[in-house]
């Protein structure tokens, strides 16, 4: 990519991790938005990275994808998934209230990691076909979001492509405000809710 006067902008290295419980389809988004189909099969995931070049604002953006192994309430999160990363997905079923409590969790570890008050991270409620199924409200997602000052939440499901890719914008969007941080703007409060 150039500027109008020729020159070369390097694309940004952008590293992001997927977290949450088992079987949430950490893997499934991943695998929909990197090559644009969705498994039905469950293989639980040791752990994959994939790459794919995103544009944001006009600038490229080279991103690794982690997936991770489903985490419970006993597994030790690894630093490698913590420190050294830019970005996080945090990964809930609407049909599964565990994985949902089991967010809090994770992103309770995760800030005692970085140090941090808060890091780029979007919350995701997936498996949002499942409508008989669902065990958690789109109003509780969108709540814990906005409680832990998250200016987007977004519901999911990688098995018909919806809000896919927005959940990737979403969390480059949030790291690039991260990175850039626009002094003179005001403070919006508020969660948009996909
Ligand atoms: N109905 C529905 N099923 C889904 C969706 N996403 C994933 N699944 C299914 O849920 C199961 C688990 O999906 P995975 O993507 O392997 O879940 P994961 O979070 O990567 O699992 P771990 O590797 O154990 O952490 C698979 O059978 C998927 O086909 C979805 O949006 N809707």
């Amino acid at each position: 990519m150039t500027t109008p006067s020729g020159k070369i902008i390097p694309p940004r290295q952008r590293k992001i991790a997927l977290l949450g419980s088992r079987s949430v389809g950490k893997s499934s988004l991943t695998v929909q938005f990197v090559d644009s189909h969705f498994v039905d099969s469950y293989y639980p995931t040791i752990e994959n990275t994939f790459q794919k070049v995103v544009k944001y604002k006009g600038q490229d953006f080279h991103l690794d994808i982690i997936d991770t192994a489903g985490q419970d309430e006993f597994s030790i999160l690894s630093s490698r998934h913590a420190v050294g990363l830019h970005g996080w997905v945090l990964v809930y079923s609407v049909s599964s209230r565990s994985s949902f409590d089991m967010c809090t969790i994770i992103r309770e570890k995760i800030l005692n990691y970085t140090g941090r008050e808060s890091v780029p991270m979007v919350l995701v409620g997936n498996k949002s076909d499942l409508a008989v199924q669902r065990q958690v409200t789109r109003e509780e997602g969108a709540a814990l979001a906005a409680s832990w000052g998250m200016t987007t939440f977004v519901e999911s499901s990688a098995r018909h492509n919806e809000n896919v890719s927005r959940i990737f914008e979403a969390v480059v969007a949030q790291i690039e405000k991260d990175m850039n941080p626009e002094p003179e703007a005001p403070a919006k409060s508020g969660c948009v809710v996909a």
